[in-house]
């Protein structure tokens, strides 16, 4: 049975975040991955970890900026990461420095390379993004003492209007033109769903390959709990088993009401 990771983005949102750790545990939950850790020291997010005897499995670089202020600021001005971005040279390093920082801190094996949005002022280029993320790797790989892995998200032009990757195929022809140990995909089936309109369909053409080493889930439309819409996600997580899928299934979606009395489509797999 695949292991289930609690987003504490989009989870217990009517909890301060630090009180988000303690819920999820008691919740059940093992593991826990957010966007952005980079409002809090790297310290006192570990802390939070230990105490609830949680794993962090998931972080992303920056949505931007090439310092602390800028990194904190960069969401809000609508920036969504800087690797295809040609102006942004300076800030994608700096991210992924930062971003592998707190990745040894919290003994996080994973991160989320963020591609950007294109705009008229700063234009997207292909072989910029490659150029980079082969960098990026080779920095992960350098990082003994927790091995990284630095992954890429497709996400649908829906809820990320403009994102530079949005496609399966994207990100699969991108880990096979750099071919490093340490790139991989992140598989959303909701923003599969939303994109490509049959996450299963995608899970089976790429689940051969393994490059698929992280998961994320939630309804389609509406990211809700996953038993909320069209998303197939039995037959997923069956697929999953059958692949013998041996990573995390982040939760990554909007509950209904509350988290824990939206948990019930987790419950029943239990049985
Ligand atoms: O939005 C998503 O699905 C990504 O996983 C993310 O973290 C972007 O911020
Ligand atoms: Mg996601």
């Amino acid at each position: 049975m695949s292991r289930f990771a609690a987003n504490l983005g989009f989870l217990y949102a009517h909890k301060p975040f630090e009180a988000r750790f303690a819920a999820a545990a008691e919740d059940g939950f093992k593991g826990v991955e957010y966007a952005s850790p980079y409002e809090w020291p790297a310290h006192v997010l570990a802390q939070h970890l230990q105490e609830a005897g949680l794993q962090q499995v998931l972080i992303n670089t920056p949505a931007g900026g090439a310092d602390a202020a800028g990194v904190r600021q960069a969401w809000a001005q609508g920036l969504r990461g800087t690797a295809c971005l040609v102006g942004q040279e300076k800030a994608f390093r700096y991210g992924v420095e930062l971003a592998l920082e707190y990745a040894q801190a919290l003994a996080c094996p994973r991160i989320h390379v963020m591609a950007g949005v294109a705009t008229a002022a700063d234009a997207g280029d292909r072989r910029t993004w490659l150029h980079r993320l082969a960098w990026a790797a080779e920095k992960a790989a350098s990082n003994s003492q927790h091995p990284v892995t630095l992954l890429l998200e497709a996400i649908n032009h829906v809820d990320m209007p403009g994102y530079w990757l949005h496609t399966q195929a994207q990100a699969f022809a991108a880990l096979q033109e750099i071919g490093h140990p340490h790139l991989a995909m992140q598989m959303d089936f909701y923003h599969c769903q939303m994109t490509e309109g049959d996450a299963l369909a995608q899970w089976q053409r790429y689940a051969p390959s393994r490059l698929v080493q992280h998961i994320q889930i939630a309804g389609a439309p509406g990211r809700h709990e996953p038993d909320v819409g069209q998303l197939p996600w039995q037959e997923l997580l069956v697929a999953l088993d059958e692949a013998a899928y041996p990573g995390w299934v982040g939760l990554e979606y909007h509950p209904q009401t509350t988290t824990t009395a939206g948990l019930g489509w987790l419950k029943q797999l239990h049985l």
